[in-house]
């Protein structure tokens, strides 16, 4: 049982570190690259409460803590919604995480998902 388990999380990894190296790719300023610190953004930390960034999104794919898409997809948005929430909408943070979780949506959108899903096995 736990075998198959981990068999199983073979083929999800590279799925999600390919679909991370994609989305990824467009985040060029890396503002989303490592955790936003409350020197860079004064009282984060009390107004964001469960921060993501893709660089514990890459550590959780590593040790295989995602089982499905859809859990590595919730912490993307989440990543997005932290920045919609703790930056005013004309800033350039907002912006970028409006644009990175539309980017983000399409590269997991249903039909993607499942193409992916047979290639990967
Ligand atoms: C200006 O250069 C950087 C470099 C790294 C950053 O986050 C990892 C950020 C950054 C990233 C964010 C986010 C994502 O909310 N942010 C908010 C307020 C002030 N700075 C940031 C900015």
């Amino acid at each position: 049982e736990k075998e198959n388990i981990e068999a199983m999380k073979g083929p999800l990894k590279k799925l999600l570190e390919c679909l991370q190296k994609t989305i990824q790719r467009k985040d060029v300023d890396q503002f989303f690259a490592w955790p936003v610190n409350d020197v860079i953004a004064p009282g984060y930390s009390s107004i964001i409460l469960h921060p993501m960034d893709f660089s514990t999104m890459k550590r959780k794919i590593d040790v295989s803590e995602y089982t499905s898409i859809e859990e590595y997809k919730s912490d993307f948005l989440l990543m997005c919604e932290n920045a919609t929430i703790y930056n005013r909408p004309e800033t350039i943070y907002y912006k970028a995480a409006k644009r990175l979780q539309a980017v983000g949506l399409k590269c997991m959108n249903k039909e993607k998902v499942s193409i992916l899903k047979r290639t990967f096995g």
